[in-house]
C-alpha cells in the first residue's frame, strides 16, 4: 500500500489498536504521528511503536496527507472546527473512526466538502484481527478509496458499505461486539470459578474454548454455524441441555435486542453531535 504521512488526532484505545496493527504490518513508523492533549498515552505509543508524537493538533495536521479523526464523538465538532480555523485542510484525506457522526456532518464540521471516509473499526485491530466497515460518497477519488481500504486492511478484514446507514449495522456486529464476547466470557469465567477453579485457570479454559471455536468458524466457511453447533451437541448429552436453556430463555431475542440498542444509540448520536 502507499505509505502517506498520516496523523491521528486523539491517541486513545482505538488509535493505539490501529497504530499497533499498522506498524506490525510494516507501515513505516516515521510516517505516523499521534496528537493528544495528555502525555502518558503519547509516550506509550512512542515507546512501543516509535511513531512521532505531539500535543499540537495543528502541527500534526499540517504535516499530514491523511488525518484520522479519533476523538470521542462529543468532541468531534470542537476539534474539527479548530482544525478548520487554523490549518489549510485542502487536499487532505480525512478518515473518521467516530461512532454516530455522519459523513455530511463531518464535512460540515470541517467547513468544506473535503474528502472524508467514515469508518467503523474495532479493538482487535491491535492484533491485525480487526473488522472495519467503511463508507465514502461517490465523489471520493479512486486512489483515496484504495488507500483507506488498504489502511484498514492492514489491521484486519474490511467491508465497504454502499448505504451509510449500514455503518450502524457494522457498529452492532463488529465495532461494539468484542465487548459482547468479553461479557459472555466473563460470565463463563465467573461460573467456572464456582466449580472450584481459580480465576486464571477458569479464564484459560474459557478463552481457549472461545479461540478454538472462533478458529473452527473461520476455517470452515462452508459449514453453517448451526452445523458446527450440531457437531458439539450429542443427542441426550450435556450440550443439548445447555443450548436448550439458552434457547428457552430467549438468547436470540436478547442478542437481537442488544444489537438493536447499539444501532439506536448510534442513530441518537447522529442527532446529538
Ligand atoms: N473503543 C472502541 O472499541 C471503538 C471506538 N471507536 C471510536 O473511536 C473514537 C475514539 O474512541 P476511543 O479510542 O475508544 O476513545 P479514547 O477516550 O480512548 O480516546 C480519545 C482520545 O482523544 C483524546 N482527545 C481529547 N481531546 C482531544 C483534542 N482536543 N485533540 C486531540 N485529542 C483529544 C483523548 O485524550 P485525553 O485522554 O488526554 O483527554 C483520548 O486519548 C470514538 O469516536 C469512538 O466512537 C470506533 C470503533 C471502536
Ligand atoms: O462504544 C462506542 O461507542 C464505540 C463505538 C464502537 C465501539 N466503541
Amino acid at each position: 500500500m502507499q505509505h502517506r504521512n498520516i496523523a491521528f488526532i486523539g491517541a486513545g484505545n482505538m488509535t493505539k489498536s490501529i497504530i499497533s496493527g499498522m506498524v506490525s504490518s510494516g507501515y513505516p513508523s516515521d510516517r505516523i504521528t499521534a496528537s493528544n492533549p495528555s502525555r502518558p498515552k503519547l509516550d506509550d505509543l512512542q515507546q512501543h511503536f516509535g511513531i512521532n508524537i505531539t500535543h499540537d493538533n495543528h502541527a500534526a495536521v499540517n504535516d499530514a496527507e491523511v488525518v484520522v479523526l479519533a476523538v470521542k464523538p462529543q468532541l468531534m465538532e470542537q476539534v474539527c472546527q479548530d482544525l478548520a480555523k487554523h490549518c489549510d485542510l485542502s487536499g487532505k484525506l480525512f478518515v473518521s473512526i467516530a461512532a454516530g457522526i455522519p459523513h455530511k456532518r463531518l464535512q460540515q464540521m470541517l467547513g468544506g466538502e473535503y474528502d472524508v471516509v467514515r469508518t467503523m473499526p474495532n479493538t482487535p485491530s491491535a492484533l491485525g484481527k480487526g473488522m472495519t466497515g467503511l463508507y465514502a460518497d461517490a465523489s471520493l477519488d479512486a486512489q483515496d478509496k484504495t488507500y483507506a481500504g488498504d489502511l484498514m486492511g492492514q489491521v484486519g478484514d474490511i467491508v465497504w458499505v454502499e448505504d451509510e446507514a449500514q455503518i450502524n449495522g457494522v457498529i452492532a456486529a463488529a465495532g461494539s461486539s468484542p465487548a459482547y464476547f468479553f461479557l459472555f466470557l466473563q460470565a463463563m469465567q465467573e461460573f467456572t470459578m464456582t466449580q472450584g477453579f481459580d480465576k486464571d485457570t477458569a479464564r484459560r479454559m474459557v478463552q481457549q474454548a472461545m479461540l478454538g471455536s472462533a478458529e473452527m468458524v473461520c476455517h470452515n466457511p462452508d459449514l453453517e454455524l448451526s452445523e458446527l453447533r450440531a457437531q458439539v451437541t450429542s443427542k441426550g448429552g450435556t450440550t443439548a441441555q445447555a443450548v436448550e436453556h439458552f434457547q428457552k430463555n430467549g438468547l436470540d431475542k436478547l442478542v437481537a435486542g442488544a444489537m438493536a440498542a447499539a444501532i439506536a444509540r448510534a442513530e441518537e448520536m447522529s442527532d446529538l453531535f
